[in-house]
């Protein structure tokens, strides 16, 4: 098997005497989508903070392509290839849509940038940015300021930033979460996209069953804060602790 892109190793974090990530290890390889499920409070998002840096780790340590980023902060580990589709967090409300995907696009030339390189004119930074608002269907959205766009349209536009910032790891914290129905085969249909690439490690946490069962290659289990279960779909789904901790529990609408 290759080099993990990304690991970590007993990561963990205490809010208070609450454990919410309790030393989870594991190792995510490119051209692997794992995701991550677990009942509310499993811990989740917790662990999708520490990798990216928005939170601090207790102990443990978080590394990408061998190298040890635990004290990163998180814009140093988007540039050094973390990227992540925030919960609508990332966006400038009062930019149009093509600026902000611009301004990723201008952010990867500049990560990219080497003694051998050129800058991007402007029109090619825009051109770029429109190639992106078009693999996510919001080019009639085009100058439109992110304020004024629906849930579904702000979570798309989300994803074209994720997209041009070109990251090595890509997650994507419930990407669908909150759009409407004929929204959400886009956001999906992109994801399977980035899979079918095979160069991307992909993280998707995911509590719609149907999502999962459609795009994991891998699934991991936390349960109050611990790694319960790690392994392809159908074992980890047939497990008698997913049966108990998670799946025996109502979907998520
Ligand atoms: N900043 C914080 N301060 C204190 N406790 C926190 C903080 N962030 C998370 N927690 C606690 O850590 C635990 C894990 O929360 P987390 O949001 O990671 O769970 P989750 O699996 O993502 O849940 P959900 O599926 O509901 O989003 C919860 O008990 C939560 O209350």
């Amino acid at each position: 098997m290759t080099t993990p892109s990304l690991s970590t190793r007993d990561l963990t974090i205490r809010f208070g005497g609450h454990v919410a990530v309790n030393q989870v290890s594991a190792d995510f390889y490119p051209g692997t989508l794992t995701v991550i499920v677990g009942p509310n409070g499993a811990g989740k998002t917790t662990y999708f903070n520490l990798i990216s840096g928005q939170l601090p780790a207790s102990s443990g340590s978080v590394h990408l392509d061998g190298v040890d980023i635990t004290r990163h902060g998180a814009a140093k580990r988007t540039t050094m290839g973390i990227g992540r589709a925030f919960q609508l967090t990332n966006l400038f409300p009062n930019l149009t849509v093509i600026e902000n995907v611009r301004l990723a696009v201008q952010s990867r030339a500049r990560i990219g940038m080497n003694m051998f390189s050129v800058w991007f004119s402007h029109s090619e930074l825009i051109s770029r940015a429109e190639h992106y608002l078009e693999r996510v269907a919001l080019a009639d959205r085009r100058d439109t300021k992110v304020a004024a766009l629906s849930h579904g349209d702000k979570r798309k536009l989300e994803v074209a930033i994720l997209l041009a910032l070109e990251p090595e790891v890509m997650m994507f914290d419930e990407p669908t979460a909150g759009m409407s129905v004929d929204e959400v085969p886009v956001v999906l249909d992109l994801i399977h996209q980035v899979k079918a690439e095979r160069s991307k490690t992909v993280l998707l946490v995911e509590h719609k069953m149907d999502v999962v069962r459609s795009l994991a290659d891998r699934i991991i289990v936390l349960h109050n804060g611990t790694l319960v279960a790690d392994g392809n779909p159908a074992e980890v789904m047939a497990s008698a602790i997913v049966q108990e901790a998670y799946l025996g529990a109502p979907e998520h609408a």
